[in-house]
């Protein structure tokens, strides 16, 4: 599914729909989906010399670059390597389409175990085969990050961390903290309101979750609450704002009228059950964000003090979390995104009052929709530039634990 162009977890979800597979299975099921996004650069790779004629990318191909995945997986060997042989070959047997391949998945996942430490040495010398990213990725990310492009796909190879926001209106960090020590857990302040848990957990099980003590949000997407510099009664415009994460973080830091829009009725539902979550209320409204300043559209034409626009992007920097999309994007997707959002942060400007501020917000690490988006507006709109993190690299020490995003904050004269 993914190949044909799904997201994964839509991809997911449209398989669990479809399948009665036990929670421990479905388990086992999605972190093999999301370890092989990290991994079927070299697996493709390895397929490539291990096969005399690789499969077409058919389903059998699949569950070879899967079990490959695994295999190569030495130093983080999540799956005994028996049991990835045995299931891969009792997988391939009990399809129909694939039966027929069962021998031969059987002496290419063997001869790989014989020679794995020469197949790896080989495939590594190769940009797709060393790094997992498609080629053209690793290009551009050499183009804009000369010193950093190491450290940043590198960064996008490992699982993500589980961060929590803790919800100033019920509780402070030290409180939580102790909830957590009480439990048992592990984790440690890394912002403001941001807390990292030394294991990440399913939602069900973080202490307070349900009762809204906390929400889960990158610490560096709890940068756009306090960088809005909100106050109490202001009018606020969340303009891109599903599924609601940073929605629920302005409502927490100020007593403000805020106006939730996004132009996808499904995403914005997810605005309503956070929202229920976190007991606060915002008006939610369908619409586009490219669309209304000049009347007839959803905007009742009284100007807002402050307009967050986390504006729709290639998503380039948050690939802890979402590995797919790596394979998803298309080269062109950059400059046509970088167009949508040119459009909606022109239009949300004339819904701005004098002297209000705008925040651009975006998870992308490629300047077309970052830095240089922020310049171009700035000078065709006379934004006046205010201080704002600009582009925060995908960092993991110690201290710090965040995806790679952009921050750019404008004040209108
Ligand atoms: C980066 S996500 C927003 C994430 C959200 N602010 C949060 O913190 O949870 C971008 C959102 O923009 C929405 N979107 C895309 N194009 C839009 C448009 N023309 N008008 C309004 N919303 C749009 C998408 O549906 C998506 O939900």
């Amino acid at each position: 599914l993914v190949r044909d162009g799904a997201a994964l977890p839509q991809a997911l979800a449209q398989v669990f729909a479809q399948s009665a597979a036990p929670a421990p299975t479905r388990g086992a099921i999605q972190d093999i989906a999301y370890r092989t996004m990290r991994g079927v650069g070299r697996a493709e790779t390895l397929l490539n010399s291990l096969a005399s004629r690789p499969p077409e990318p058919t389903l059998l191909h699949c569950l070879l670059c899967c079990a490959l995945c695994l295999l190569a997986d030495a130093d983080d060997a999540a799956y005994e390597t028996f049991t990835v042989v045995d299931q891969a070959v009792t997988a391939t047997a009990s399809d129909p389409q694939m039966a027929h391949a069962k021998g031969m998945v059987n002496a290419v996942l063997r001869r790989f175990l014989r020679e794995r430490a020469a197949l790896i040495a080989s495939a590594i010398k190769t940009p797709l085969g060393l790094w997992n990213y498609p080629v053209w990725w690793i290009d551009r990310m050499k183009a804009a990050y000369p010193q950093d492009w190491q450290a940043i796909l590198t960064n996008g190879n490992l699982p993500p961390p589980l961060t929590l926001r803790v919800n100033r209106r019920k509780t402070t960090v030290a409180a939580y903290l102790q909830t957590l020590s009480t439990h048992g857990l592990g984790a440690r302040q890394i912002g403001a309101d941001a807390v990292r848990l030394d294991s990440p957990l399913p939602v069900a099980q973080i202490p307070g979750f349900d009762d809204g003590l906390v929400s889960v949000q990158d610490a560096a997407a709890q940068l756009a609450a306090p960088l809005l510099d909100l106050h109490d009664g202001m009018r606020v415009l969340d303009a891109c704002a599903a599924p609601g994460g940073k929605t629920g973080h302005i409502l927490e830091t100020a007593e403000v009228e805020l106006t939730a829009l996004d132009n996808n009725a499904k995403r914005l539902q997810r605005i309503t059950q956070n929202l229920q979550r976190l007991q606060l209320q915002a008006t939610l409204q369908v619409g586009d964000a490219c669309e209304g300043a000049k009347g007839g559209g959803w905007w009742d034409g009284v100007p807002f003090d402050r307009i967050l626009a986390d504006v729709p992007c290639t998503a380039s920097g948050i690939l802890r979390r979402h590995p797919d999309i790596r394979w998803l994007r298309r080269k062109t997707d950059t400059a046509q995104l970088a167009t949508l959002s040119a459009q909606i942060l022109d239009n949300l400007w004339q819904m701005l009052r004098p002297d209000g501020k705008l925040l651009l917000v975006t998870c992308s690490l490629w300047p077309e929709e970052s830095e240089a988006q922020a310049i171009a507006f700035a000078a065709r709109n006379h934004a006046i530039r205010l201080p704002a993190p600009g582009q925060l690299l995908p960092t993991v020490s110690t201290e710090q634990d965040h995806d790679g995003l952009f921050y750019a904050l404008f004040q209108k004269p």
